[in-house]
């Protein structure tokens, strides 16, 4: 089943929310655990076997795995095995942009199955230019995963270079650095709609606020599935998210709303029912 069709069935039947396993050593010591391998890998395979079967997919946030060296990455081999095991939807979370030969190492890192690094999805930064991403796009249509591509980040200093003017407007998305990413993402998802999402899809900050408005875009254009952080901890919510997106893009399931601390300070025993507290108030909504 193609990613964006998988991963629109498991919002579906799960609820619009992924919980970014997001390991920061104050959260480990709040479980109790120590700040070890030992102790990401209990807190990474407790919050998988919690989560499955309760949210639409988790989102391993790549940076917290590496600070502890390759015993670290070898504990986010074992997290994106336990997801396959679980059969729960991976997006993992490294952001990785680079001239296009580097690139398809990244790729074959992250997106061929064969790499015990493989997610169903990943996250990807278009800074050095849209097209060095295409082997990323290659081997995500190859294999039949997703990648999801940053335009208009949580971060307030994103704005700078994503709102930034360059020139050619794409047809119906702006003439911003954001909109010519949204726009040649809904390109490449062109044989696809909102109810049969590609799978293409872009990060969108549920706290941009209007400013994909102001800039002279709807995301929800791209006709593919959207990544949408800052929830919980970044401040935004239920009332954010609509803001952004309207009622209608969340009620279909094309926004997949994504928050780490906020479920993860619920400690072992309650992550479960904090991300199912959350997700009850998202499938709310519309
Ligand atoms: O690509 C991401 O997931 C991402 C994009 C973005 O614009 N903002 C953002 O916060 N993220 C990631 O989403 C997670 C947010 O964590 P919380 O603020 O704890 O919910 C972190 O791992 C961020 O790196």
């Amino acid at each position: 089943m193609m990613f964006g069709t998988r991963l629109r069935a498991a919002m579906d039947e799960h609820g619009p929310l992924c919980v970014g396993i997001d390991p920061h050593d104050h959260l480990l010591e709040a479980w109790g655990l120590p700040r070890t391998v030992e102790g990401l890998r209990e807190f990474s395979l407790r919050t998988v076997t919690e989560l499955a079967g309760n949210v639409a997919a988790v989102k391993p946030q790549s940076a917290f795995y590496e600070q502890h060296g390759s015993a670290g990455v070898a504990v986010l081999e074992e997290t994106l095995a336990a997801c396959r095991e679980h059969d729960l939807l991976s997006v993992l979370d490294i952001k990785r942009g680079d001239i296009g030969s580097t690139m398809g190492a990244y790729a074959r890192a992250y997106l061929d199955p064969s790499s015990a690094l493989a997610a169903d999805s990943i996250t990807v930064s278009p800074y050095l230019g849209f097209g060095a991403l295409e082997p990323a796009f290659g081997l995500a249509e190859a294999h039949d995963r997703g990648v999801f591509v940053l335009a208009l980040t949580s971060n307030p200093e994103g704005a700078e270079v994503q709102h930034a003017q360059c020139g050619e407007a794409v047809d119906g998305f702006g003439g911003s650095v954001a909109g010519s990413i949204v726009g040649q993402v809904a390109a490449r998802n062109s044989a696809h709609s909102p109810r049969d999402p590609g799978r293409f899809g872009l990060v969108v900050g549920a706290t941009i606020g209007s400013a994909a408005r102001e800039l002279g875009f709807d995301p929800t254009d791209c006709k593919g599935p959207i990544l949408a952080p800052g929830v919980g901890a970044q401040g935004a919510g239920i009332r954010e998210l609509i803001d952004v997106f309207g009622s209608e893009a969340i009620a279909a399931n094309q926004i997949l709303a994504t928050t780490s601390r906020a479920v993860l300070s619920a400690g072992p025993d309650g992550v479960r029912a904090a991300a199912r507290s959350l997700n009850e108030s998202l499938t709310q909504v519309g």
